[in-house]
């Protein structure tokens, strides 16, 4: 199967900032997949590398098996949404949604008008006068209803409240599961879209550094709790991933384990649950964890 999305040594440096820095990896065609990193880590530059509005310092980025840059009839299959999206002055949300069939050859009306009332955007109001939060719901609409081939949401819902985010990955995930494409979307929110996610890629300080299945990867470490004693004592000389003590309970999270070490755990009393994808992301990247916390 031909790669939709293509990275070789791909490299971006703004002075002596690596902001992508040697990045290789690719994806099929089809499926909703996070591309998840701290603040920084260079997650808007590779979107920006990969729909060709940067160019590399070095290394190849690939859509659909071509370069992406000044590449108009690949581009036309792609979607790429920003929370930073520049509009004209005088724009209103209905001038957005009317231009967006020039741009989007699969843009289904519609389905934008659905959105619009789910989301609850005044479509009357100058784009500049939007709240954070109406703007972002813009964005997100143009992002479903374009049903690209080939889908970017760079932290698409930053200003949206926690019921619009999860009417977000609701109608994402139904409109999916009727039209599949390929989605990539950044996000700190890890948790709250990791139901939705296929594949991972976790990027820091330019460099990918866990590309992963999501099930797999959740598969990859277990957590135990119970009595400190009989957690440190199962624990010890095993690849601890992350460790809570709370005054004589304990809790573990282990990686590498086999079946063998499952059963050995239970008949020491441990009760085994599984890890969440955003605590194993945090211990395996020495962790966003604060800045999760307060988003
Ligand atoms: N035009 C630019 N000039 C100089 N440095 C830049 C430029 N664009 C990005 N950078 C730097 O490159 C690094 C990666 O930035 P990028 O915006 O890609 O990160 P990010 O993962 O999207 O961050 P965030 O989650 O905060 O949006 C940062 O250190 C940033 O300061």
């Amino acid at each position: 199967m031909t790669a939709i999305v293509e990275a070789q040594g791909l490299t971006k440096r703004f002075g002596r900032v690596a902001a992508v820095d040697d990045v290789s990896f690719s994806l099929d065609e089809g499926g909703i997949h996070g591309l998840l990193g701290r603040n920084g880590a260079g997650k808007t530059t590779l979107m920006q590398l990969m729909t060709g509005q940067e160019f590399a310092t070095s290394g190849q980025a690939r859509i659909f098996g071509e370069a992406p840059v000044e590449n108009a009839q690949a581009l036309r299959r792609v979607c790429f949404i920003k929370e930073s999206q520049v509009y004209p002055d005088d724009f209103k949300g209905k001038h957005v949604l009317k231009s967006a069939p020039w741009f989007f050859d699969n843009w289904d009306d519609e389905f934008a008008q659905r959105l619009v009332k789910a989301f609850d955007v005044p479509l009357d109001r100058r784009m500049k006068k939007m709240s954070r939060g109406q703007r972002s719901a813009i964005g997100v609409i143009v992002g479903l209803a374009s049903r690209a081939e080939l889908t970017f949401l760079d932290e698409p819902y930053a200003g949206l409240d926690a019921v619009a985010r999860h009417r977000f990955y609701d109608l994402l995930l139904e409109d999916y599961v009727t039209h599949p494409r390929t989605v990539v979307l950044s996000t700190h929110l890890i948790d709250e879209a990791a139901g939705l996610l296929q594949r991972v890629l976790v990027i820091d300080a330019g460099r990918i550094v866990i590309d992963a299945d999501a099930d797999e990867l959740r598969a990859t470490a277990t957590t135990f709790a119970g009595r400190a004693g009989d957690v440190e004592s199962f624990a010890a000389g095993r690849d601890v991933i992350d460790r809570t003590v709370m005054g004589g309970l304990a809790s573990v999270t282990l990686a590498g384990l086999s079946d063998d070490d499952l059963r050995a755990a239970a008949a020491a009393g441990l009760e085994a649950s599984p890890v969440s994808l955003q605590e194993l992301i945090v211990s395996r990247t020495g962790g966003f964890e604060r800045e999760e916390k307060s988003a």
